[in-house]
């Protein structure tokens, strides 16, 4: 478990004071996943850097199942530090060394016997898919396979955590969902806890099992994804579940309408339609499973003229938010 109590970073430049992190908590219980989304300039590198302590917080505390990282000093500070593995964007591996002697590496620095280094780093290569490439050079690998070994270096000292900073942005698509993927076998094989910090959404939706929006410094949404994903008009449910723009035909009502769960599969528009005896136009929509829950977001609109009230209520009845966007409704 990962907690971070309202952790504040002001850095001083000349007689300007410049709040990177502005108050920031957040907890990510052991075998999960949180990711942590936000604009450039929102935080998030500071928020890497002050949970791996590179860099000290002006106030507040970090700790990982307990124990207190922010107090601790030199040697403490240092077995700590080996408790988090990280992830980077490039994987930083080192040209001259082979696949396992990079793996190895971390184990070398806190003097374990060289055999059981290597047959240690041998074993983290099999766990990343990476069996057969103990020789390789990282010039010799795809940028997927460096990914994967980094991956397998930063759990070379077993860490409760991983914390993964844009672990995905330089790879391909593909690539991404492969790396993806192994993180969420990781994370549960292994029971670690894991945070990512992204600009992505398609990380989010793909691996995290909840998610903190970023802004100016503050975490200004959170919650388990399918929690965030329901919550109809906030901004990390608009990102999740985004809309095409699209202009309305005509001066008829226009609702934005999100299904969520059950409703999700339910014909529930048709069934509206078929009561109020009303065309409905779907004039944007986006379909998406997250966490393994299926969601809906339609912007609709009602025929010119027609009385939103009713059919509103009908849908919120049967458990669909609804909210009204442009038009005379608005
Ligand atoms: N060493 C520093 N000295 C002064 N200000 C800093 C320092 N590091 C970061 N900042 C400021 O803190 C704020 C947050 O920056 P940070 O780099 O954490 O954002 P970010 O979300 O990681 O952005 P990006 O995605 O572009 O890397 C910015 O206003 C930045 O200018």
């Amino acid at each position: 478990m990962i907690t971070v109590t309202d952790l504040r970073k002001v850095y001083r430049q000349g007689d300007r004071e410049v709040v990177a992190l502005d108050g920031v908590s957040l907890q990510v219980p052991k075998g999960s996943i949180h990711g942590i989304v936000g604009h450039s300039g929102a935080g998030k590198s500071t928020l890497v850097r002050c949970l791996t302590l590179l860099d000290a917080p002006t106030s507040g505390s970090v700790s990982i199942n307990g124990a207190e990282l922010s107090s601790a000093h030199d040697a403490d500070l240092r077995a700590a530090r080996r408790r988090i593995g990280m992830i980077f964007q490039h994987a930083n591996l080192m040209d001259s060394r082979t696949a396992l002697a990079n793996v190895a590496h971390p184990l070398e620095i806190v003097r374990s016997p060289k055999r059981q280094a290597r047959a240690k780093a041998a074993e983290l290569l099999k766990l990343v898919g990476l069996e057969g490439f103990e020789n390789a050079y990282p010039a010799q690998l795809s940028g997927g396979q460096k990914q994967r070994v980094g991956i397998a270096r930063a759990l070379a000292s077993d860490p409760d955590v991983l914390l993964c900073d844009e672990p995905t942005s330089a790879l391909d698509p593909k690539t991404t969902d492969e790396i993806l993927v192994l993180i969420k076998d990781l994370t549960r094989r292994l029971q670690l806890t894991v945070l990512v910090i992204t600009h992505e959404m398609h990380v989010i939706k793909r691996i995290c099992d909840s998610v903190s929006l970023l802004e100016g410094g503050k975490i200004v949404e959170h919650g388990p994804l399918r929690t965030v994903a329901a919550d109809l008009g906030s901004k990390l449910s608009r990102t999740l579940l985004p809309l095409p723009a699209a202009e309305p035909l005509g001066s008829g009502v226009v609702l934005e309408v999100l299904f969520s769960g059950d409703t999700a599969s339910a014909p529930v528009l048709s069934a509206a339609a078929r009561k109020f005896d009303l065309d409905l136009n779907v004039l944007a929509g986006s379909v998406e499973s997250l966490d393994n829950a299926q969601f809906g977001h339609l912007r609709i609109q009602l025929p010119e003229g027609a009385d939103a009230g009713p059919v509103v209520g009908y849908l919120r009845d049967q458990g669909v938010s609804v909210s009204f966007a442009g038009s005379e409704a608005a």
